[in-house]
């Protein structure tokens, strides 16, 4: 962003400025055949670049309309031949947007997507597994894909540098066993007891970091010649154009550690998952997770000289909607 001029008469300087399309929400729809395949995303387009004296002066001049990005944002949805791949796709349209206006020197775009997983028919079998519909689908969860990319143009649109982050949000999981809590400071401010075993609840907030990328710039006037480059296609095991199945292995990783460790804490659980994350994708350069700690709490029944609450017996559990616990940490690669 150029520096604003700063008359006496104005106590405040425009530190920094962005602006764009938030939920632009798009369902885009890929026949393969009679196989078709869907992906539902939430978009936010946001931008950076000579655009204070829209703030400043009011300089409609350099603004590009946050209408214009919604349009971009479904044109690619539909000429784009990455957007079956989230963070493919929003490499491809901050891409575009950079190479196109001069004066636009970032484009940060986010990409939720929502679930939609291929109905199983279990009337239809292929070599004895329930056939997935080819073109029916359900919601099979509140989970959420997210990807986050910068596309950086501030050392030349020939030199264009994508930062690209992805993971999941909203990943509901519960164990009955497996986990303990204890050894915490005791202190007069200490109520709670220790358990060698409880319910552990958490909502997965996950997101790993892929190393700084350079990125081609469009040839043509359309932008259409985004293309992943084959020499990083090819070896790029676990890095961003391997993003799909960084995000399965991280995923599979998540939900395997949460249910096989025995959690000393959930800090701990949380380390392990990242250690894995970082192991299993070279790309990776780290890996964050929040976790909030979502308490379920026995019910007492003593007054109804019903026992509740030791070990053995606690069955009957409150879920506290608030407070939780809220543990967060990023692992990062040596
Ligand atoms: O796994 C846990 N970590 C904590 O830091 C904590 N604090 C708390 O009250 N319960 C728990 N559980």
């Amino acid at each position: 962003m150029s520096s604003a001029t700063v008359t006496s008469s104005e106590p405040g300087v425009l530190a920094s400025a962005q602006y764009g399309k938030d939920l632009v929400r798009v369902l885009r729809v890929v026949r393969d055949g009679k196989f078709h395949h869907v992906v539902e995303y939430n978009v936010c387009v946001l931008l950076e670049g000579d655009i204070a004296s829209s703030y400043t002066q009011a300089d409609n001049s350099v603004v590009v309309a946050t209408d214009s990005m919604k349009n971009i944002t479904y044109y690619l949805a539909k000429v784009s031949p990455h957007i079956l791949h989230p963070e493919h796709f929003a490499l491809h349209l901050g891409t575009h947007i950079v190479s196109k206006y001069a004066h636009i020197h970032r484009a940060f775009v986010d990409v939720e997507q929502l679930r939609w997983s291929r109905i199983p028919i279990a009337s239809d079998t292929v070599e004895g597994q329930t056939a997935p519909h080819p073109h029916a689908f359900w919601r099979d969860g509140g989970e959420k894909r997210i990807v986050k990319v910068e596309v950086d143009a501030s050392a030349g649109k020939d030199k264009l540098v994508g930062r690209v982050s992805a993971g999941l949000v909203d990943l509901l999981v519960l164990k009955s066993t497996g986990s303990a809590f204890t050894g915490f400071v005791r202190d007069e401010y200490t109520t709670l007891t220790e358990v060698d075993d409880r319910i552990f609840s958490t909502s997965v907030d996950l997101s790993y970091t892929f190393a700084p990328i350079s990125l081609a710039a469009p040839a043509d006037d359309k932008n259409l010649a985004f293309d992943v480059p084959k020499e990083l296609a090819e070896g790029d095991k676990g890095g961003v154009w391997d993003a799909d199945k960084v995000s399965e292995r991280a995923r599979t990783a998540t939900l395997d550690i949460f249910a096989k460790d025995e959690s000393a804490s959930v800090q701990a659980t949380l380390y392990k998952m990242g250690q894995r994350v970082i192991a299993e994708n070279a790309g990776v350069q780290s890996v964050s997770y929040k976790l909030p700690n979502k308490h379920y709490v026995p019910v007492d029944m003593r007054y109804l000289g019903v026992d509740n609450l030791t070990l053995a017996q606690a069955e009957v559990f409150v879920p506290l909607t608030a407070p939780s616990g809220l543990i967060a940490a990023t692992i990062a690669r040596k």
